[in-house]
């Protein structure tokens, strides 16, 4: 793997360590070890099926390695439920299939990204703070005017708005986005591309983006992981990865060039 000198000296906010991942007796993710810093963006890049949703949904909890794990700084390695709901309340995760609920509006889809702040089974109204936080969140994907609209009625990339939205009106302190914006025109990906980007070098929080769309890896990221076949194969900084770097994480051949 070609690893950045400075990967040795960062400060890494969680790391993955050693994850091996199986699947119908099929690895899916090899000896993976990597880690993310705070107030950074790194986007984890390769062709489809390399293992980039995977990697993300170990490091949320949802997939659970045959071997390996996560660690953060504070909680350390996570293993007891308790340990990973403590990181679950700091993190957000934007789903590639958006997870929304359709017959739900927009605004109340946003809302659901606040339900760990009150009791499951509550029936109360939501209160005016927490409406006017996901209004805000709406704004801010240039939606606030589908707000009360079903989201079974709207079209595929404002889907993918509400669910940016909902990730971010918890404020999180660890955002995973799985191709959040797969759906977006180009313009729209970069605006919110920067939204994101913002809140890592604003308010320290750590963001990781599966990108299929290189070019927006080069603008947004500061690090970049490629992945191919279940491997890392490629681990530095942006600035690293040059088109040559590029076409070997995407080539069959990259774990040859790169490892
Ligand atoms: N539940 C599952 N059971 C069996 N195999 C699975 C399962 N989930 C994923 N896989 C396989 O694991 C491999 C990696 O899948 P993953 O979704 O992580 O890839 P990806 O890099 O995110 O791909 P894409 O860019 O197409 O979304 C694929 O070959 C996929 O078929």
């Amino acid at each position: 793997m070609l690893v950045s000198p400075r990967s040795h000296v960062l400060d890494f906010a969680l790391t993955v360590e050693d994850v091996d991942v199986e699947r119908s007796g099929r690895r899916i993710l090899d000896s993976v070890s990597t880690g993310f810093e705070r107030g950074r963006v790194t986007a984890i890049v390769g062709p489809s099926g390399a293992g980039k949703t995977t990697l993300i949904n170990v490091i949320n909890g949802l997939v659970v390695p045959r071997r390996g794990g996560v660690r953060t700084p504070e909680i350390g390695a996570l293993v007891e439920a308790t340990q990973w709901a403590r990181l679950r309340r700091a993190t957000s995760t934007i789903f590639q299939d958006n997870s929304l609920i359709g017959r739900l509006s927009a605004l109340d889809n946003v809302l659901l990204g606040l339900a760990e702040t009150r009791h499951p089974l509550s029936l109360a109204p939501w209160s005016s703070s927490a409406r006017e936080r996901a209004a805000r969140s709406l704004r801010d994907v240039r939606l606030l005017d589908r707000a009360f609209e079903r989201v079974e009625k709207l079209s595929g990339g404002e889907r993918q708005r509400v669910g940016v939205a909902r990730a971010l009106v918890k404020n999180p302190r660890v955002l995973l986005g799985d191709e959040p914006f797969s759906s977006l025109d180009p313009l729209l990906a970069r605006q919110l591309g920067e939204n994101l980007r913002s809140l890592a070098t604003r308010d320290g929080v750590t963001v990781l983006l599966v990108l299929h769309q290189t070019s927006l890896a080069r603008a947004l990221a500061d690090r970049i992981v490629g992945v191919n076949a279940g491997h890392i194969v490629f681990d530095g900084p942006v600035e690293l990865f040059d088109e040559e770097t590029e076409a070997a994480i995407f080539a069959g051949a990259a774990r040859g060039a790169l490892t």
